[in-house]
């Protein structure tokens, strides 16, 4: 019978955990961006795994859906929301100040807020530059120092993990601005998980690779082949899109005491499809023309 490729298995299906049942119970887990898709997903699988939640971004009236959605998780903690542009490094203060008030000091914070769109490099505006770097960066930087000044204080041990993307490594022709900002995120993991490692604090990478969401930007999604999660993707080695659940698991193993050697370290969580170079490649079409803008903007 005619062997025929049929990529990566597809992973369980939501609702099983990764990790042994409460596993983060009387953990508190802060996460950025925790109010939509990724973040979400990842949220959702601390709460299997009895985690209290911290989440934190911009827009109120979302998080407050998703903290109740969070709730219902079975084997939820307690959850808070949190309404923080992670830009302020004062706000950023005051989102720790009311987590150690209502649940503690988070034992794990996942930086999984960020911004992005898709522009040809000469066309950004300073502002534009400054708003996906302040935010992916910056914002990921404020969060991290403050988590790192609480516990070193305290004494106490903790776990960072940064989302990143590919591009931190290969470079990104049309998202010039976040591929910069992840090439530093990944940066800060590795210079902090030496610096702070003496303490007891942990700091790891985890970089999806396609990971399509309802929640997408339209800027992100009108680059992509529409799929749902876990659809199959002829471009891709693993002949599949990642599920959001699979991230999720990743980042509570990356921040839990099953890898507490582990630190660091950037996993990433993509089906190979980074590694899919070769030096015969798809002909050459330039940024510019890929998106159908003119230049500077025009
Ligand atoms: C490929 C797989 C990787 C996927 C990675 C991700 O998904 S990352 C996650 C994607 N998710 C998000 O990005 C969600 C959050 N995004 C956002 O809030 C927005 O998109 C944002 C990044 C622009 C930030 O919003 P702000 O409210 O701070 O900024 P504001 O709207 O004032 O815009 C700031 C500057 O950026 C410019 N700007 C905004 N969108 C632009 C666009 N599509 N092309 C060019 N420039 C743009 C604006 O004109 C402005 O510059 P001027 O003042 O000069 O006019
Ligand atoms: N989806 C993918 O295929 C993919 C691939 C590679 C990497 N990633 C990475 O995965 C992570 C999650 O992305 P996603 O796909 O889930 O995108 P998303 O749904 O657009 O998530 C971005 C989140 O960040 C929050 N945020 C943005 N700016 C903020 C700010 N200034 N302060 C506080 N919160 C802010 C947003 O909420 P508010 O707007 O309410 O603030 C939103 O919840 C990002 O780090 C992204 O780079 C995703």
């Amino acid at each position: 019978m005619e062997n025929l490729p049929r990529g990566l298995p597809a992973p369980p299906p939501p609702g099983a955990a990764a990790l042994p049942p409460g596993t983060y119970a009387g953990q508190v887990v802060l996460v950025t961006g925790g109010g939509t898709g990724l973040g979400k997903a990842i949220a959702t699988e601390f709460a299997r795994l009895g985690a209290d939640l911290v989440i934190a971004s911009r827009r109120a009236e979302q998080l407050e859906a998703a903290r109740r959605e969070l709730a219902a998780v079975p084997g939820a903690g307690r959850v808070a929301a949190a309404a923080c542009d992670i830009r302020d490094p004062e706000r950023v203060a005051e989102v720790f100040d009311a987590a150690e008030a209502a649940l503690g000091l988070p034992d794990v914070l996942v930086n999984n807020a960020a911004a992005n769109f898709p522009s040809p490099a000469e066309d950004l505006s300073p502002n534009a530059w400054r708003a996906v770097v302040d935010i992916t960066l910056t914002g990921t930087w404020f969060m991290t120092r403050e988590f790192g000044r609480r516990h070193l204080a305290a004494g106490t041990p903790g776990s960072i993990v940064n989302i990143g993307a590919s591009y931190a490594w290969t470079g990104g022709p049309g998202f010039s601005h976040s591929a910069a900002a992840k090439a530093g995120v990944k940066s800060l993991v590795e210079t902090l998980a030496v610096e702070w490692g003496p303490y007891g604090i942990q700091i790891n990478g985890l970089v999806p690779g396609l990971f399509p969401h309802a929640d997408m930007t339209e800027d992100i999604r009108g680059g992509l082949e529409r799929a749902a999660p876990g659809a199959r993707d002829a471009r891709q080695p693993a002949l599949r899109v990642g599920a959001p659940h699979e991230l999720g698991w990743a980042a509570t193993f990356l921040a839990s005491p099953y890898a507490r050697f582990v630190t660091g370290h950037t996993l990433v969580v993509d089906g190979a499809n980074w590694q899919r170079r070769s030096v015969v490649a798809p002909e050459v079409v330039p940024v510019r023309e890929q998106l159908g803008r003119g230049p500077f903007g025009g």
